[in-house]
């Protein structure tokens, strides 16, 4: 079967970019629509940034265009001093609130990232699986697995690109509060570690209990960003006031 792509990392090849990145006046339309208007954005190039925002605002797209999936009308979009590219984006891995796996053994599944890279060992596969509580599950087939169970074999199968960018779009969205607890510590673990997380999330909770800083978007702008505890504590836009409030923007 064909192999879907959750993520790509060329070992030895050397990026110039810094893991910042920056969005200046970025424009992005299908259609004649303009779904992304003029955004200018400064993300840190260490810590967890959640980027936030009701449904329809641009976050999935957002993503898209930092990993160089689809490309911006207008603007530019800047990984340090690199254009986004092919050259950046394989050193980032992009995991979605879907898993996205091979129907095989979650061994198989690993070893395929792994091999890609030409590292594959038991030995590598088995520290992965370690750092997200999959031990023992490697001749499970992955389709066996529960959601969380896959979730944390997708977050696995990025991480065996040893990635130094790792985006997530809602990747616990369908998950129960343990599951989500469990991806959570294994995304503190690898910011601890030094990769730069980006984190799209609608759970207000989530993004109190990960965030080191905030990018809320609204409408395909972004409307405000900074510091996690001056965002949550004090926002500066009616919209994310509202958001976090808990009422409906329009
Ligand atoms: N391929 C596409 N064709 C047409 N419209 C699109 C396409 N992809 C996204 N859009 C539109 O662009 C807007 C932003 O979409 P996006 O998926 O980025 O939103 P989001 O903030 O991730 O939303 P949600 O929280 O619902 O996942 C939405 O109005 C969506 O309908």
């Amino acid at each position: 079967m064909r192999e879907a792509v959750i993520g790509r990392s060329l070992e030895g090849e050397a990026v110039s970019a810094g893991a910042g990145l920056s969005f200046r006046d970025v424009g992005y339309s299908i259609a004649g629509r303009r779904l992304i208007d003029g955004m200018t954005v400064d993300v840190p190039d260490r810590g967890v940034t959640v980027v936030m925002g009701p449904n329809g605002a641009g976050k999935s797209l957002f993503l898209r265009l930092a990993h160089g999936l689809i490309h911006a009308d207008e603007g530019a979009i800047r990984w340090g001093d690199a254009p986004v590219g092919r050259s950046v984006a394989r050193d980032q891995a992009l995991v979605f609130q879907t898993p996205v796996l091979l129907r095989r053994s979650v061994a198989a599944n690993v070893d395929f990232v792994l091999k890609s890279r030409g590292r594959a060992s038991v030995e590598m596969r088995e520290t992965l699986l370690r750092r997200v509580g999959l031990t023992g599950f490697a001749r499970v087939a992955a389709r066996r697995l529960s959601g969380g169970e896959q979730q944390r074999l997708q977050m696995a199968r990025a991480l065996a690109t040893e990635p130094r960018v790792l985006l997530l779009d809602e990747p616990t969205a369908s998950l129960d509060p343990a599951s989500t607890a469990a991806i959570e510590l294994i995304v503190r673990d690898v910011a601890l570690r030094g990769v730069k997380v980006i984190f799209v999330t609608h759970d207000v909770g989530q993004a109190r209990r990960l965030a080191d800083d905030v990018v809320f978007l609204a409408n395909g702008r972004a409307v405000e960003q900074g510091a996690a505890e001056r965002f949550f504590d004090a926002p500066r836009s009616p919209e994310a006031d509202a958001y976090l409030q808990g009422k409906l923007i329009l």
